[in-house]
């Protein structure tokens, strides 16, 4: 089973902030900013290359759960970025949809 869906089913452990139905956000293990949150489906999507209209909703979803995530980590006023990356060359390790929340410092762009 990939390891996100371990996550989700609290297989394996995580810092959890935020969990619903359709979704679970936590701390990513290796964070790259002072606020560096994941938020991923419970649904099994492999990445954001896989989806289609089918998977509108639940994208969605994980796109407000990253709003409130960000609002309740005190970001709202300074800024955030959210990521999603795809395949080799955005760097996507896990091949579970995650959407990446950063921020608590200035982010450069472009990103590299
Ligand atoms: C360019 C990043 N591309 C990507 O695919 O990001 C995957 C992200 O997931 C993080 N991560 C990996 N395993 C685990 C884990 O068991 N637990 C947690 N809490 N985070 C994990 C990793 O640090 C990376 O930022």
């Amino acid at each position: 089973m990939c390891i996100f869906c371990k996550v989700a089913k609290k297989e394996i452990p995580a810092k959890i902030v935020l969990e619903d139905d359709d979704l679970v956000a936590f701390h990513d293990i290796n964070p790259v900013a002072p606020i560096h949150v994941l938020v991923i489906p419970k649904q099994h999507i492999t990445g954001i290359g896989d989806v289609s209209a089918e998977h509108a909703l639940v994208l969605g979803k994980l796109l407000v759960a990253a709003r409130r995530v960000a609002e309740d980590a005190g970001l709202l006023q300074s800024g955030f970025r959210v990521v999603i990356n795809h395949g080799q060359h955005a760097g996507q390790t896990v091949h579970h949809v995650h959407v990446h929340v950063l921020g608590g410092r200035l982010l450069a762009w472009p990103p590299g």
